[in-house]
């Protein structure tokens, strides 16, 4: 199956979405889904924000060499994410940025940005640098926080994604209502983010289903997941059927929590459907296998912890430090997660995962002390 899918033209500013608008192309694709490669942003969570220069080039060629059309790099935060809170990158996320503008051939680079962690000034540099595409993240209730980087990177000419992260948490409606909001703003497609690989098939498509019904004469809708409860990859079919055109992956899964959907899954199933995504399968499983596998030092995986996040509906990117305050403060992880998960916490708010697992770990001290006394 082939046919010819475009980013329709949003308008930017505050505009309503019920006046007339214009539906130019922006940025056509010829393809009828479109993947995003996230490897390098994702990825970063899993590789605690060290990635090399080296691996960078690799990637990024590997990728391009199967036609990946658009690929992911910042730090696993996004633009600006390098610093106590959420880690020290390795490398300059700027340098990896400028590494993988010169080594793509076809493909856009894209760059993620949170508003609030990183800034105007960020998405300035990166556009500078040759970032293409801009994919800003607001939480799933917060859309209005992204005028301004919308508006910022529409007057730089720059293609814009919005994400709605961890979209498990409202219903479809109020959902759709926030994705009106992004594409007002400027943003000509909209995600739905599983961040806690929470949502479960029909979770998934209702989600999208309404998205798109909201804003599909617009912008185009997407679909980003994570493997927690294994289900990133039916969840994105699903998230096509219902009508979304751009769908997020990860080599060999390598993102937050348990990873993402893997790119090279993604693309080998699109193409056991008969889904023209424009790839080259084998070219992808190659890349997967001989050039990201072997720089990844944990591979991400279904364990107690990730599980835990998908039941729990915890942002995935809480993982690792999640796993550092177990082993600081002696506490499982899967408790730790499990409790963050009761209280709601969203991105912004790892610092309250060292209060979680110091209250389990006074918990756990007193009922020692009163087992003790009874004896
Ligand atoms: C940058 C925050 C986060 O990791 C974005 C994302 O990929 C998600 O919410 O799943
Ligand atoms: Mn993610």
């Amino acid at each position: 199956m082939s046919e010819v899918t475009a980013v329709p033209e949003a308008q930017g500013g505050t505009e309503s979405l019920q006046q007339e608008r214009t539906t130019t192309d922006a940025v056509g694709t010829k393809r009828a889904v479109r993947i995003t490669d996230t490897t390098l942003r994702d990825g970063s969570h899993p590789m605690r924000h060290q990635f090399t220069v080296d691996q960078v080039r690799d990637t990024v060629r590997a990728l391009d060499d199967a036609g990946i059309e658009v690929i992911e790099i910042a730090h696993g935060d996004g633009l600006g994410g390098s610093s106590f809170n959420y880690g020290f990158s390795g490398t300059d996320e700027m340098k990896l940025i400028q590494v993988a503008v010169e080594e793509a051939r076809q493909a856009k680079i894209a760059s993620l940005i949170l508003p609030g962690v990183g800034t105007v000034h960020d998405i300035k540099a990166a556009h500078e640098l040759g970032v293409q595409v801009l994919r800003v993240a607001t939480h799933c209730t917060e859309a209005d926080v992204s005028y301004e980087h919308f508006g910022a990177a529409r007057d730089l000419g720059m293609e814009t994604v919005g994400f709605l992260m961890l979209s498990h948490r409202v219903g479809p409606e109020k959902l759709a209502e926030q994705a009106k909001i992004q594409v007002d703003a400027g943003c000509q497609c909209v995600y739905v983010v599983d961040s806690a690989g929470a949502l479960i098939l029909h979770e998934a498509k209702d989600r999208v289903a309404a998205v798109v019904d909201a804003v599909g004469e617009h912008a185009q809708v997407g679909y980003h997941g994570h493997q927690n409860l294994s289900l990133g990859v039916a969840n994105s079919i699903l998230a096509y059927e219902a009508g979304a055109r751009q769908i997020d992956g990860a080599m060999s899964a390598l993102g937050a929590g348990a990873g993402n959907s893997p790119t090279e899954v993604l693309a080998a199933t699109f193409d056991r459907l008969g889904v023209d995504t424009g790839l080259d399968v084998d070219a992808l499983l190659e890349a997967a296998e001989n050039v990201v596998r072997p720089y990844i030092p944990e591979l991400p995986y279904m364990d107690r912890g990730s599980i835990t996040q998908g039941q729990a509906g915890v942002y995935s990117s809480f993982l690792k430090h999640a796993e550092r305050a177990s082993e600081r403060y002696g506490v499982p992880t899967h408790a730790i997660l499990a409790m963050v998960g009761e209280r709601g916490y969203v991105g912004g708010q790892e610092d309250m995962i060292i209060d979680v697992a110091l209250s389990l770990a006074a918990e756990r001290h007193l009922n020692d002390t009163n087992k003790a006394g009874a004896v």
